[in-house]
């Protein structure tokens, strides 16, 4: 069995790559870091480290690797594959559908080609579905029939962290222990082989949204907040007992809504709360807030992890006062060398927090979310003045 991999970084080599090798596929990863695809061309394997006491380490081998310049090389490797997944970036989806509809369309040239799985393990809803529609967009109507007969394009949900490595080596991969990988059944070929290592489930929607408006609403509340206070890593930031609390009470506010909406036992998803604390605070990890919060743009948009859980909480009639102040929080995120974060420092200069912020989170003018982020970002924003003049 064969997987191609775009995004041979963190999740890509420390979670996807070392699953489905475990799983017994011959793994090729494309990625467009120079450095990282010739040294895995060179020693076709890698170390996988656990941060728990022991520092566990796993090696994956058999590996290769494809530059993603080399188009034709590519689209001629997903001709051949079962598999192919991506962990590239929500936002680098678009750089990944020109090779993958070229290495559709050279499959369909091939009577004998095996039909073929695309799965997104990107933070997002429907991150699969996002892909086959970049992809379908560049393939004719023709194509796209007959790749509908023997392609997939299973929504999925993946949670393990793992933080900008720091390794002497720069193949090596340091993860924490935890990791969930889940697969929406509903949507695979008929016949479809199970692959080790991934859950399946008939409806992955609550799955998504469980990941998504906990472990990811909470890690980037403690991002945006930590930002504010100054700590330089998540780790820091779940020290300080006041800021815990805030990601926890942000996480009863999703959690109320997450209960309620799916009809989910309310101390099992505690005790799923806590156990992220935990995940968060775990000491062998160096998780830096600049990770955690990157692309605040994308972070405030409609779908993601703050304002969907908020709009979902407001339509039941629960409370959204923290996760309005995560948003409020994000708007003071200027972390160094992040695009995104620089843009919305811009604009909030030139236009101000009410322009900005309504822009990304489509919340329209005078909705009470909206109101509540603002009367924060007042409070933030006084809070910090006062803290620059003393
Ligand atoms: N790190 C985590 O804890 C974690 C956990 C779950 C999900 N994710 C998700 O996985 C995705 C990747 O995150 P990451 O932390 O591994 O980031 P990363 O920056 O470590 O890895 C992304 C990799 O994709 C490569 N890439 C970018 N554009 C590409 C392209 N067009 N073709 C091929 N390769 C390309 C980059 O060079 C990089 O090596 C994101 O969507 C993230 O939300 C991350
Ligand atoms: O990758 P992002 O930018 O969507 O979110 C940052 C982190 O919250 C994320 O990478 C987590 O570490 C991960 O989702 C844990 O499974």
């Amino acid at each position: 069995m064969k997987a191609v991999h775009f995004g041979a970084g963190n999740i890509g080599r420390g979670f996807i790559g070392l699953t489905l090798s475990q799983a017994g596929y011959e793994v090729c990863f494309v990625d467009v870091n120079d450095q990282i695809v010739s040294l895995l061309q060179q020693r076709r394997s890698y170390t996988v480290k656990l941060a728990n006491d022991t520092g566990d380490e796993t090696r994956v081998s058999g590996v290769t690797a494809l530059h993603g310049s080399r188009a034709e090389q590519v689209a001629a490797a997903i001709a051949e594959a079962d598999l192919v997944t991506t962990a590239v970036g929500v936002g680098a989806l678009k750089h990944v559908a020109p090779a993958l509809a070229q290495g559709i369309a050279l499959r369909l040239a091939q009577s004998d080609a095996p039909p073929l799985h695309v799965i997104a393990c990107e933070n997002t809803i429907g991150g699969s579905a996002q892909l086959k529609g970049l992809t379908y967009a560049l393939l004719n109507e023709s194509f796209i029939r007959q790749a509908e007969q023997r392609t997939a394009f299973p929504d999925a949900a993946v949670d393990r962290i793992v933080p900008i490595q720091q390794n002497e080596d720069p193949l090596e991969v340091v993860v924490e222990p935890f990791f969930e990988w889940v697969v929406d059944e509903s949507a695979l070929l008929e016949g479809a082989g199970r692959i080790d290592g991934i859950h399946y489930v008939p409806d992955l929607e609550p799955y998504i949204e469980r990941k998504l408006f906990t472990v990811n609403t909470g890690h980037c509340v403690a991002a945006y907040h930590g930002y504010l206070a100054g700590y330089r890593t998540i780790q820091e930031v779940m020290a300080d007992g006041k800021l815990k609390d805030e990601v926890l009470r942000t996480l009863m506010e999703t959690g109320d809504m997450l209960v309620r909406r799916h009809s989910w036992d309310s101390r099992e998803h505690r005790r799923y709360v806590e156990r992220i604390l935990e995940r968060f605070a775990n000491p062998h990890l160096t998780d830096e807030v600049a990770r955690v919060g990157r692309s605040p743009i994308r972070k405030l948009s409609p779908q993601d992890r703050l304002v969907r859980p908020a709009r979902l909480a407001h339509e039941s009639g629960l409370p959204t006062e923290q996760l309005a102040s995560g948003m409020a929080a994000a708007l003071f995120f200027d972390a160094p060398d992040d695009p995104e974060a620089a843009s919305l420092q811009a604009e909030l200069a030139e236009e101000g927090p009410s322009a900005v912020i309504e822009r990304y989170t489509g919340l329209p003018s005078g909705h009470p979310i909206l109101r509540q982020a603002l009367a924060r970002y007042e409070v933030y924003l006084q809070l910090r003045t006062k803290g620059e003049e003393t």
